[in-house]
């Protein structure tokens, strides 16, 4: 009789060495689909290891696995336009030279029903009066709402969001961070958030981890 395997954690991460000033050493699985909040004192290496999941950093003993797909191993190392991943960053990372509508259509060109999956975001994200404006012109917190709307039109296999919406007061916070839980959910991309607000992180994640539990001591 034949036995189910049994699933792999949707995500397996293990960084150990150098990067700059940085000596990363953390481990750890994450079980299930879900928003994972990440937290931990400043400087701790939280940006650095979002960057090494996106394969912007490459550290030197590095293993990375998405469900079934391996990014990186002692042969492996995929560049970061081959993982499927959205990458909020802290400065949003949007293209200066091109336009807020065309820093949202970036990536979508394998979406089906693009318009109509468009304009949802823009409507909950509330970006329909920037759309012609060049991203100069935005508001620290309007910058953050196009970055995660860039970020979840291209249905990413693996959400990775640092400090996404700490520009943005209360209001305006709750109810995307509604509308971003309701996505998440549909679409069922696992997320790994950073945020230094507690009560933010109460709000979005289904499990939390602290950086103290995922870092190794190193021998
Ligand atoms: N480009 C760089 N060159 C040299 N050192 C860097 C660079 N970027 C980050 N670092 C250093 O690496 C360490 C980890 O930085 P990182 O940004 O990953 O931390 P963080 O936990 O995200 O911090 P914060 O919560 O303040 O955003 C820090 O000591 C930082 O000074």
């Amino acid at each position: 009789m034949m036995c189910a395997q049994p699933l792999p954690p949707a995500l397996s991460i293990h960084f150990q060495g150098p990067i700059d000033q940085l000596d990363m050493n953390i481990s750890f699985d994450i079980a299930a689909p879900g928003v994972t909040g990440l937290k931990g004192p400043s400087g701790c290496g939280k940006t650095s290891l979002l960057r090494g999941i996106a394969g912007l950093h490459h550290f030197p003993q590095g293993y990375c696995r998405l469900g079934h797909e391996v990014w990186q191993d002692i042969t492996v190392f995929l560049p970061p336009w081959k993982r499927p991943i959205g990458y909020v960053p802290q400065d949003g990372g949007l293209f200066a030279h091109l336009s807020v509508k065309k820093n949202l259509l970036f990536g979508m060109r394998f979406i089906v029903h693009k318009e109509r999956f468009l304009h949802e975001i823009v409507d909950a994200l509330r970006l329909q009066p920037l759309l012609e404006r060049k991203t100069h012109a935005l508001s620290g917190g309007e910058r953050q709402r196009v970055a995660i709307g860039r970020a979840l039109l291209t249905q990413p296999k693996l959400l990775l969001m640092d400090e996404p919406l700490s520009a943005l007061d209360l209001d305006i916070k709750t109810d995307i961070i509604s509308y971003i839980k309701e996505f998440l959910e549909k679409y069922k991309i696992p997320t790994l958030y950073v945020s230094h607000d507690a009560e933010e992180l109460r709000m979005v994640a289904t499990q939390l981890l602290d950086w103290r539990s995922i870092q190794k001591n190193s021998t």
